[in-house]
């Protein structure tokens, strides 16, 4: 059995913009705007340094812009940080909300036959997926319905069940949850359990506090491309809130 792990050693992250107009205005969400001597960047990530281990279920929670999909882009592999490096120990199975690569224009069924396959299933693991997934969606005969029909609760709930089928040591969920309802969560944190056991690596970004509370047991707060506190949920949350009402 694998033991899941990521090391996330001095990562740096630049993402080159071509303005080099300055309003003079500070920014108080979005990452560090450098102006360098090869031109202007945004700084999404600023030298993090970390250790996921096995068990570890992570939240990560920030402002707007202050890092997270790209962290969390780097902690899947997706991404190449530009200093520093991240070693990855474990089989990754991601959920964002962009790249969840679901056609609107085509059904449930079609959706899960085609990401299954991308995913490296083969048919007879898709054909006995299937019905789990429309089960676990509740979705019924909206399976059969282009999934622009769909609310965006109901493409996360097949969504996170398509992305939960692999096996996975290390599931990285971006923000896709909060579209969920909370009967939603309870049924997706079931199926995360049976998937990750007892062990593995949990890594979900999300602004909500009633998700992260359910879901995690570590909460690593991002500001401007730095972690600011690293710790358990409560404590985590009752600093980030209490740096919110005191702005
Ligand atoms: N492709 C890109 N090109 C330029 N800048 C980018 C790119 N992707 C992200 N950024 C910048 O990097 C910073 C961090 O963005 P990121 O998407 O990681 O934030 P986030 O915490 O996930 O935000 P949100 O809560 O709004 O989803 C932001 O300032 C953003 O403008």
């Amino acid at each position: 059995m694998t033991v899941a792990e990521i090391r996330v050693n001095n990562v740096t992250v630049r993402f080159p913009v071509r303005s080099t107009v300055s309003t003079g205005a500070a920014n108080a969400v979005g990452g560090k705007l450098v102006s360098g001597p090869a031109g202007r960047y945004v700084e999404a990530l600023s030298d993090i340094n970390l250790r996921l281990s096995d068990g570890d279920r992570a939240g990560v929670i920030g402002l707007n812009g202050s890092g997270k999909s790209t962290f969390l882009q780097v902690v899947a592999g997706i991404l190449e940080p530009d200093l520093g490096d991240v070693e990855i120990c474990g089989a990754v199975s991601t959920l964002f909300t962009s790249s969840v690569g679901l056609s609107l224009e085509r059904n449930a069924l079609d959706n899960i036959r085609d990401a299954g396959y991308l995913l490296g299933l083969s048919s007879q693991e898709i054909a006995k997926a299937t019905p789990e997934i429309i089960e676990f969606a509740e979705i019924g005969d909206f399976a059969q319905l282009p999934m622009r029909s769909y609310s965006a609760g109901m493409r996360a709930r097949v969504g996170f069940g398509i992305a939960t089928t692999p096996r996975a040591d290390i599931l990285v969920i971006d923000e896709v949850l909060g579209a969920g309802d909370p009967k939603f969560y309870k049924r997706a944190f079931s199926r995360l359990e049976a998937l990750l056991s007892d062990a593995g690596i949990l890594v979900l970004a999300t602004h909500s506090g009633a998700i992260l509370r359910q879901f995690c047991n570590r909460l690593l707060w991002f500001e401007k491309g730095q972690v600011r506190m690293d710790g358990n949920v409560e404590a985590v949350l009752d600093a980030y809130n209490a740096a919110i009402d005191a702005d």
